[in-house]
């Protein structure tokens, strides 16, 4: 697994997010729509023949494979492509993950709004979305010396079902031993705690340190 050294300026990746940006977020409007639509079959099969031209005007140029992981110069991740904070990802919800330091009571925290995207019983949160944010901020927290650590294993406790719209993931980190850290995180939803998490983040043997974590993922 190679993280991808991306030679950008400052100007350079900032012309990048404000060009990409607002296509993902058209594009997770459009996921929304598709989801509360309730126009005719007319109109609906007008705009998937639209939806295609813009397809294949996309695709008149891609890279080979998926995005990968890519930072600057200057320490910026980039990845743009990543499930759960991707950039130029619409199913992302996307979450940007708020670090602090390792010595803080909370290393680090998302907030986050969910649509009817990532509904699982009625009006709520799918369990799966729930364990795959939690999985980012813990990894996130986890990682936050600069060395990249993987999950190892992940134990969430649902404990009520947890409503889409606004919330918040916060995470820490208990114990680090070498290569392996424990963390922790509660999901919460108007102060509430609605699941917790509890993982063992582990940093591949041989696994060269990036530029330390702080401030905002990307
Ligand atoms: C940079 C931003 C981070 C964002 C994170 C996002 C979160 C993710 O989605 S990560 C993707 C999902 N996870 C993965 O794909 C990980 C797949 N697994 C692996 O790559 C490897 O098994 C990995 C890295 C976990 C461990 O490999 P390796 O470095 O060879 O471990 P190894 O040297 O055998 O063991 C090191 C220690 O960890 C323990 N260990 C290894 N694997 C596990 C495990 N799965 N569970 C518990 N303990 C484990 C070993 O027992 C050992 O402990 P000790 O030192 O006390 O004897």
């Amino acid at each position: 697994m190679e993280f991808t050294y991306e030679d950008l300026t400052a100007d350079e990746y900032h012309h990048r997010v404000a060009v990409y940006q607002p296509l993902t977020a058209a594009l997770r409007e459009l996921l929304d729509a598709v989801i509360r639509t309730e126009v005719d079959d007319a109109t609906v099969h007008s705009a998937t023949e639209t939806i295609s031209e813009v397809t294949a005007a996309l695709r008149a140029q891609q890279i080979p494979g998926a995005y990968g992981v890519r930072h600057t110069a200057e320490g910026r991740g980039m990845a743009w492509g990543n499930a759960v904070i991707g950039l130029r990802n619409a199913i992302a919800p996307p979450l940007t993950v708020v670090r602090g330091s390792v010595t803080d009571p909370v290393v680090a925290h998302a907030d986050v709004e969910l649509g009817a995207a990532y509904e699982g019983p009625p009006g709520h949160v799918h369990g799966g979305v729930v364990s795959l944010l939690f999985d980012q901020v813990l990894g996130e927290a986890a990682s936050m010396t600069g060395l990249p650590s993987y999950t190892g294993t992940l134990t969430i406790r649902y404990l009520r079902p947890t409503p889409l719209g606004p919330l918040r993931i916060e995470a820490f980190t208990p114990e680090r031993d070498g290569r392996k850290t424990l963390a922790r995180a509660a999901m919460l939803v108007d102060g509430a705690v609605t699941a917790e998490a509890e993982g063992l983040f582990i940093s591949p043997r041989g696994m060269t340190p990036l530029h330390p974590f702080a401030g905002e993922s990307r």
